[in-house]
């Protein structure tokens, strides 16, 4: 995975401006099939990217709907984190568009916010200041709200330094979540996690995704995870999409689904497949 760097970090804490109209933390818009009215739609169309004349992703064309979970799998270097900093507006195309909400990527802190393998809490603020870094005003009961809804009201006035990597990571989630985003974007958040706490993160993930319908970016290496949190997997190879497929199973997803166990063998069998094409 690559980094982010400093320019992710200062933007992950800038506040949305003041009258942006966001919808209530607790309001409800995802519906079952993932469409919302409030989760932004993005729009990639030719998009040419390429590091050192080397071609990552190219005539890269998708079109997300509003609130929909996309995951995007596909092997090491395949160009998946590349997908997610150009539609947080961290890296431009060569060629091509992007466009969130029909305007172009504009970047991370006002509707889009991100989550990464780490944490990234600052040890020395508390967990609820580290929910509200960088908001201004009133904003408080809202984290406080927020931190009951990853299950952590009572550990808010404690240091980060003594939860666990799980607890750590509904604190980062919380942080991305108390900004109300319409487009969450997640770069394999949970695979530094045990398996017990990995499931009961995407259990989460999904919940309050169904609840407060903000479109969302998933990458992983995981075909289950991206199988159960997903609408629609993507799998990036040779720096194209080599499988774009709907998922049938409806929220919340049971493994012993018939229609689950079908879409991951379809992915896995697709990945290998693919045989690592990029060389890398
Ligand atoms: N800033 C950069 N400068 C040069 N090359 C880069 C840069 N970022 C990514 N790359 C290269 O682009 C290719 C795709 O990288 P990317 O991180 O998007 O892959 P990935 O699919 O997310 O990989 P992984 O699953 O291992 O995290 C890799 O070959 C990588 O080395």
């Amino acid at each position: 995975m690559s980094g982010w760097g400093q320019l992710a970090e200062e933007a992950l804490y800038t506040e949305a401006p003041a009258g942006d109209k966001r919808r209530a933390v607790s309001g409800n818009d995802a519906g079952q099939s993932g469409e919302s009215l409030f989760g932004a739609s993005v729009r990639l169309q030719g998009v040419h990217k390429s590091f050192g004349g080397k071609k990552v992703l190219h005539e890269l064309d998708l079109t997300i709907r509003p609130g929909q979970f996309i995951a995007v799998a596909g092997r090491s270097g395949s160009g998946k984190s590349t997908l997610l900093r150009l539609l947080a507006g961290l890296e431009k195309p060569a060629e091509g568009r992007i466009e969130i909400d029909g305007r172009p990527v504009s970047g991370i802190g006002r509707d889009i916010t991100v989550m990464f393998q780490e944490a990234r809490l600052l040890p020395w603020k508390t967990v609820l200041d580290n929910v509200g870094i960088g908001l201004s005003g009133n904003w408080r009961p809202r984290a406080l709200h927020v931190l009951g809804q990853v299950g952590l009201t009572d550990r808010a006035g404690e240091w980060p330094g003594v939860l666990s990597g799980g607890q750590k990571q509904r604190v980062a989630l919380a942080r991305a979540l108390v900004r109300q985003p319409k487009l969450l974007l997640l770069d394999e958040p949970l695979s530094a996690l045990d398996a017990l706490t990995r499931l009961e993160m995407q259990q989460l993930i999904g919940t309050l995704r169904q609840r407060h319908g903000f479109t969302t970016v998933l990458v992983t290496h995981d075909v289950s995870e991206a199988v159960r949190l997903a609408d629609r997997i993507l799998l990036i190879e040779d720096g194209k999409i080599a499988l774009d497929a709907d998922n049938p199973a409806p929220w919340p997803r049971d493994q012993a689904n018939p229609e689950f166990a079908r879409l991951e063998k379809r992915v896995l069998e697709r990945i290998m497949q693919t045989g690592g094409g990029n060389g890398r």
